[in-house]
């Protein structure tokens, strides 16, 4: 399959605009990723990794090029109307999920996703088989956790619930910001294997930020390397 899921063209971001703090991050920067690519993105500190995840998510608005996602132009859409096409998970295990709501609601949440919003999570028995055996292959044990407030879990077992809501609604772009960093070694790595199968499960794209030259190597079908720009303060 060749179809370009994401057309970014000649993307350039600026923060501070008009102010004398004004700081270009990104400039003139053009990518095509393919329905299927996995790219690792790799570069040091500062280089402009999350500002590149930023634009694509839509908390970040070009200052100039365009942005097109699954063939819409997404160019001046917010974050939240983006979010149907795109998930992401970061790097702290608190930012993806509700702390004062258990594991199950929060894959309630996650499973009706662009639904009408509803004050109660009615359905949330009927759907505990559904989430044991979602859970049930996972690592850190979550599948023993559906009624805990995800507050009291592990950073292991609550970014691999992230994880699992982020990917669960097979969305057209899966962006990972160094979401194993916080992590250790032994956990980082069993997540990493699950991101990797399901990746290749679900056929998903999708952009992860990493540190680690090992796992951009052994990850992706294509690693792309950001770049500080040099005048940059
Ligand atoms: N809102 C902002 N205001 C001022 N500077 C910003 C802002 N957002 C990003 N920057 C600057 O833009 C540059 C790129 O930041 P970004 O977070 O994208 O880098 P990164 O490659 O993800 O870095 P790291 O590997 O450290 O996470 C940095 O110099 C950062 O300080």
């Amino acid at each position: 399959m060749s179809e370009n899921i994401l057309e970014m063209q000649n993307v350039t971001t600026c923060v501070n605009e008009g102010t004398s703090e004004e700081k270009e991050i990104l400039k003139n920067i053009s990518l095509n990723v393919k329905r299927g690519d996995f790219i690792t993105l790799l570069g040091t500190n500062g280089a402009g990794k999350s500002t590149l995840l930023n634009v694509i998510n839509g908390s970040l608005s070009p200052r100039s090029g365009s942005l097109k996602i699954a063939g819409n132009d997404v160019t001046k859409l917010s974050v939240v109307k983006r979010a149907r096409f795109i998930s992401q998970v970061f790097q702290d295990p608190k930012a993806g999920t509700a702390p004062r709501m258990t594991v199950a609601e929060n894959l309630l949440l996650a499973k009706r996703r662009g639904q009408k919003r509803r004050l109660k999570l009615r359905g949330l028995n009927n759907a505990l088989p559904e989430f044991s055996e979602l859970t049930k292959k996972l690592p850190n044990g979550l599948s023993e956790r559906l009624n805990t407030f995800t507050g009291d879990l592990s950073g292991g077992q609550r970014q691999t619930l992230s994880f699992l809501m982020a990917t669960m609604g097979n969305p057209e772009i899966l962006l990972l910001d160094e979401h194993t960093a916080a992590l250790d070694p032994k956990t980082s790595q069993q997540l990493m294997e699950l991101t990797q199968n399901t990746i290749e499960e679900k056929q998903l794209t999708c952009i992860m930020i990493t540190h680690h030259l090992k796992d951009a190597l052994k990850y992706g079908n294509r690693m792309i390397i950001l770049k500080r720009r040099q005048n940059r303060a």
